[in-house]
């Protein structure tokens, strides 16, 4: 995926924090701890390329906050990584923990490299000398790495092997997101879609909805996308609109969802389910852009593909009710404003995409304790989780009135705070009769 470089990303997350802050009842110490992060490494990874060159590519891994637990946060791979996006990043991770009161703090990193211009051998060796160069800075009980855009659960089996060979043991527990039979969890693979679509139930409840009358919209085919929209759909919601890198497809009487990700999955593009060939008879449907997709007429919009998709020049021409954030980041401070302004309830990327992080929780306890949960109980535990912290949030947000963001950052924050706080600030160490 092609997001773009943006250099105010993180001074954006923080942005929010402070906002966050008026609402959450906690010392300003530990608001000024969590603006900066706790542990910023950046490393160079030499690969021998199939041709016999070399090439160097430069890593990084940002550990925001850890009061809450070890830190936990995907790895990407994207020829936009950049400090910048990696500390935002991280630092999201942080309140995503914390407001679905998982016992962790935030991280993230990244490589920057196009991903698929390597053979599999080339990205092997990669994914290995990384590891390589980070195995003092992470572990399962200081920071535990996931996958995240253009990585998979083969890429965290052979990081999860290589740091086993510097250890000299296996130690599962390090990395999540993992394969299956090398110590995966059940339910991993759809958990963050599955997460959001529980939110979105719980919304349906609030807002009294029948499923068959609401239209969806998802930006972003991928892992994430396909899920929300595959639950979405069995669940007798309308999905009018989808689209991947390439351009998006319209169809108002909604979509055959599972037929639609059969197509593209098996065509790589999107595009190519409604236009001339074979596979397209199927389905008869308008092309439309990215662009159209974010502005059309429907209740429920799904960003789940980039960051800053929804910015001041077009918050003002969204038209759905609700936005669902699957995505990292795709609304801009400017533009939650002018949402807010036009009563769009915006359910946030730290509480919408979060089903991800839990699962990858389980995992790690899974790891950890060597005993291993089924599908049902993993989808039952992460049901209980999003709908109890979706709750939460929804009721901050009603009895402040405030913004659904900045009630999930407030109830983070309050959780943050007070674990901070426990270790005495200087309310605590300047009373002298204590
Ligand atoms: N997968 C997870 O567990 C998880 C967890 C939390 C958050 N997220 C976030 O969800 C988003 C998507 O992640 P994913 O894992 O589904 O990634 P993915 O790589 O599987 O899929 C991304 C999709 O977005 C599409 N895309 C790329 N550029 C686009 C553009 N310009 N316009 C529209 N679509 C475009 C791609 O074609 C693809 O269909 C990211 O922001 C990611 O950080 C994912």
């Amino acid at each position: 995926m092609n997001a773009p470089t943006q250099p105010s990303v993180f001074a954006g997350a923080i942005s929010r924090l402070d906002k966050a802050f008026q609402y959450a009842d906690i010392d300003a110490e530990a608001l000024e701890r969590l603006k900066h992060p706790k542990q910023i490494l950046q490393v160079s990874i030499p690969v021998r390329m199939d041709d016999g060159s070399l090439r160097v590519f430069t890593g990084y891994r940002v550990r925001h906050d850890d009061t809450r637990g070890p830190t936990k946060g995907g790895l990407r791979y994207s020829p936009q990584v950049d400090i910048e996006e990696v500390k935002a990043l991280a630092f999201w991770m942080t309140f995503k923990c914390a407001v679905m009161n998982i016992p962790y703090g935030g991280a993230k990193g990244g490589i920057c490299v196009n991903a698929k211009e390597l053979s599999r051998l080339e990205l092997e060796r990669l994914s290995r000398g990384f590891v390589e160069q980070i195995a003092e800075f992470i572990g399962p009980e200081t920071d535990i790495p996931a996958p995240d855009m253009y990585t998979n659960a083969m890429i965290m089996g052979w990081m999860m092997d290589e740091y086993s060979k510097i250890h000299r043991r296996r130690i599962p527990a390090v990395i999540t997101g993992k394969p299956i039979p090398l110590g995966g969890s059940q339910g991993r693979d759809d958990a963050t879609g599955r997460g959001a679509f529980y939110c979105i139930k719980e919304l349906a409840k609030k807002r009294d909805w029948d499923p068959t009358q609401i239209r969806v919209a998802v930006q972003g085919f991928g892992n994430a996308g396909q899920s929300v929209a595959r639950l979405l759909h069995a669940d007798g919601y309308q999905v009018v609109a989808v689209s991947d890198s390439q351009g998006g497809i319209y169809k108002a009487e909604g979509f055959d969802v599972p037929s639609l990700i059969q197509n593209k999955n098996q065509s790589r593009r999107l595009q190519a389910v409604y236009c001339s060939g074979s596979l397209c008879e199927t389905v008869r449907a308008k092309s439309i852009t990215n662009e159209e997709l974010l502005k059309l007429d429907v209740d429920i919009l799904v960003p789940a593909a980039l960051e800053n998709v929804i910015t001041a020049k077009n918050a003002d021409a969204i038209r759905a009710n609700v936005i669902v954030e699957v995505a990292n980041g795709p609304i801009t401070c400017e533009a939650d404003e002018i949402l807010h302004d036009k009563e769009i309830l915006v359910v946030p990327d730290i509480l919408a995409n979060a089903g991800g992080v839990t699962v990858s929780y389980f995992e790690w306890v899974q790891n950890m304790q060597g005993f291993y949960w089924p599908l049902e109980e993993i989808q039952r535990r992460l049901s209980e989780m999003m709908c109890r912290e979706f709750g939460h949030v929804y009721d901050w947000m009603i009895e402040k009135k405030i913004d659904m963001r900045t009630a999930a950052y407030a109830v983070a924050l309050s959780r943050i705070g007070e674990a901070i706080a426990s270790l005495g600030t200087a309310r605590y160490f300047s009373d002298n009769d204590s």
